[in-house]
């Protein structure tokens, strides 16, 4: 039987498939995990002109591997999966998403353009690294229409978020890679995930994921990855290799197997947020809700009272930072995902006080509303009790679910 050709594959098989090619020939259903952080060799001429030629080019090595920090069979497979599905040539994997941003950094810089053009909101972290010049780089802020005017000569990169982390702000993604000119535009679509958008299709050059969130998807593996053509692989590669900033093969392990159900989480997911979402804008208790015309799991609101009572009174949502898993979590950015950037740069990137920021799981939509539901009020009812005074809004409490 002819199997379809894989140019032609819908998302959801991809998902399942990529990077597992060879597995039946190989006489494997599930994908081999190798461990090892060095590979025999009796052939020292041979080894030394295969690290001459990944010296020179960063090519991905043929033949077997010489050592995991070179490559890893297993994190190959990811890397060849995510590319897959981002539409793009080909992906390399880091530690982290910060170890991947960082190397593309280095990557421009080396080149000698150091400059980077970004928007804000960025995740903290990735405003931190750049505000900070850690890496040498000197950051220009702007607003999407500023760009083309903020590009120099030695502008190496333009960084953008979108949905944006955390204010889940979208910018149209076609029009800011035409105002890049011949700049790479790294788009970072952690949020989106290739199932709701790829960026490579509107012109992006580099699509970074901290794969620790949808990629992963369930909370116990880190991990980070570049989609990007060969040429960019290539000097990505030689870095990893210098500076060491490898992806576990465990993780790669996990992260593949994550992409396989990646598609049916991030919809079923969307599908319970795009729920909260509506009933938290028809709250009183909520001032403002953030919810992307794209869709997605990620809810962002501002509430009327204490931001800190919420975190504190939910139960069956986790309040802790971190996204993309199949249980629900709850973070206060101003606390903790966007505590390292500046109050002043919070504000620019309209990060409030009072903003909650909310990754939904897989948990049924009801158990989740009586929960947020609860701990909108629990402070609230409290004073009331005290006080007698009426419930916000005139409501009488959500009833409690239904328990299946
Ligand atoms: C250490 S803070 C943040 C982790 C993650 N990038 C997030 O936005 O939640």
């Amino acid at each position: 039987m002819e199997t379809t050709p894989a140019t032609t594959r819908s998302l959801a098989t991809e998902a399942v498939h990529a990077g597992r090619e060879d597995l039946a020939a190989l006489g494997l259903h599930a994908a081999p995990l190798d461990l090892s952080t060095t590979y025999p060799s009796h052939d020292s001429r041979a080894e030394a002109a295969r690290l001459d030629e990944f010296a020179a080019t960063g090519a991905q090595l043929t033949g077997p591997p010489v050592y995991a920090r070179l490559d890893n069979p297993t994190v190959a497979r990811f890397e060849q999966a995510l590319a897959r599905l981002e539409g793009t040539e080909t992906a390399v994997a880091f530690a982290s998403g910060m170890a991947a941003l960082t190397a593309t950094l280095l990557a421009r810089t080396a080149a000698g353009l150091r400059h980077v053009v970004a928007v804000r909101p960025l995740y903290g972290c990735s405003d931190h690294l750049l505000s900070s010049g850690l890496l040498g780089t000197e950051v220009t802020w702007v607003d999407p229409a500023g760009i083309a005017e903020a590009i120099r000569p030695e502008t190496g990169l333009v960084i953008v978020e979108s949905p944006a982390n955390p204010t889940l702000a979208e910018l149209d993604l076609r029009a800011l890679a035409h105002s890049c000119g011949t700049v790479p535009l790294m788009v970072d679509n952690t949020f989106a995930t290739p199932v709701l958008q790829r960026p490579h299709e509107s012109g992006a050059r580099i699509v970074l994921h901290s794969a620790t969130k949808y990629l992963g998807g369930h909370g116990d593996v880190l991990g980070g990855v570049i989609a990007c053509d060969e040429e960019f692989a290539r000097q990505l590669r030689q870095i990893r290799f210098a500076t060491g900033g490898v992806l576990h093969p465990l993780a790669g392990y996990l992260l593949l197997r994550g992409l396989s159900t990646l598609p049916v989480r991030v919809r079923a997911q969307s599908a319970t947020a795009a729920v909260l979402a509506r009933r938290l804008a028809d709250d009183p208790r909520v001032t403002r809700v953030h919810y992307p015309k794209l869709g997605g799991a990620m809810v962002a609101f501002e509430v009327a009272g204490d931001p800190h009572e919420v975190i504190a009174g939910v139960r069956l949502i986790t309040p802790a930072v971190s996204l993309g898993s199949v249980d629900t979590l709850i973070q206060h950015p101003g606390s903790i995902s966007h505590r390292i950037v500046a109050e002043d740069d919070r504000r620019t990137g309209g990060i409030s006080d009072r903003l909650l920021r909310m990754s939904v799981g897989l948990e049924d939509a009801e158990d989740l509303w009586y929960d947020l539901d609860t701990a909108l009020s629990a402070r609230r009812s409290a004073t009331r009790d005290l006080e007698e005074t009426p419930r916000p809004g005139g409501r009488s409490p959500a009833p409690e679910p239904a328990r299946r």
